[in-house]
């Protein structure tokens, strides 16, 4: 196996994905290299969380294959698909943590489910995780005593529980703060480049895109296919066609607005 293939850890070849016969997406093609943080890009309903879904298997794609370090995720058993899920962290949109319990157990939720750890080891990999995320003095609180930035940290320090090799962030900057945000960048960055996680992100935010994502793709609600593969900052520099350039240089709504008003 050549050195670049091997550097591969997700691929998705042909992939039609969608909800029963009802195709959203269609010709989606891309393989993530370990390391990378990678995009998932696209106006308002285009299928990004329809793909990141299928992704960490919560929808079934209609045809196509996704391979994960070379396993063809949707085609093993169900069991061996979860014990590969198992390499997957998810930090969802509401950060989506259980409100009747504290930080500490949130985090410490993954570890008791899908280990044999002590209760000692346990309450040590928490602090370690919530140490990562700036959080660990937020241990014995309650997820409504703190702000949407620090949920988010304490989501992914959940989402980091079990060591995963791949993150999934299902817009991570929503509903935050234009500061909180570019801190929830830093941070993100620095397990990626502290950890060596690989990333694959859903995004609206074209300043944090331009930051962290190194590599992607755009999908297209009208054709139903990807648009455009590549960095964030390629797909600005060199667009692949008028509606990625309105997107990357943020004119796509305005001319929707004119296109509106002509009619
Ligand atoms: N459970 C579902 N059943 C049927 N159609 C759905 C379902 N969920 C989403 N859709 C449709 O799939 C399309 C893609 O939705 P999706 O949420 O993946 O888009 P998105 O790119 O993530 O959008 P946004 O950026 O607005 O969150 C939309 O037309 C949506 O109405």
């Amino acid at each position: 196996m050549s050195n670049q293939s091997s550097n591969i850890l997700l691929s998705v070849k042909n992939l039609t994905i969608g909800y029963g016969t009802k195709v959203i997406q269609k010709n989606i093609n891309f393989d993530v290299k370990q390391g990378s943080i990678f995009a998932l890009m696209g106006g308002s309903g285009c299928g990004k969380s329809t793909l990141l879904k299928s992704m960490i298997g919560l929808l079934e794609p209609i045809a196509g294959d996704y391979l994960v370090k070379n396993e063809n995720y949707w085609k093993v058993s169900r069991k061996h698909r979860i014990k590969i899920a198992h390499n997957f962290g998810i930090l969802f949109q509401n950060a989506a943590l259980w409100s009747s319990m504290t930080v500490g157990e949130n985090v410490a939720l993954p570890l008791q489910l899908f280990t044999n750890l002590s209760p000692e080891m346990i309450h040590r990999l928490v602090e370690l995780k919530l140490g990562l995320v700036g959080m660990e003095y937020a241990i014995n609180l309650y997820p409504s005593e703190l702000s949407g930035g620090m949920r988010k940290r304490c989501g992914l320090a959940r989402a980091l529980a079990l060591d995963p090799e791949i993150l999934f962030f299902d817009e991570p900057s929503a509903g935050l703060d234009p500061i909180t945000s570019k801190r929830l960048d830093d941070l993100i960055l620095t397990l990626r480049n502290g950890l060596g996680t690989t990333i694959i992100i859903v995004s609206h935010e074209l300043s944090s895109l331009f930051t962290i994502a190194d590599d992607g793709i755009f999908l297209d609600a009208e054709s139903k296919t990807p648009l455009a593969h590549g960095s964030p900052q390629e797909m600005h520099d060199h667009p692949s066609c008028q509606l990625v350039y309105d997107f990357m240089h943020r004119q796509r709504y305005e001319n929707a607005e004119e296109k509106e008003k002509q009619r």
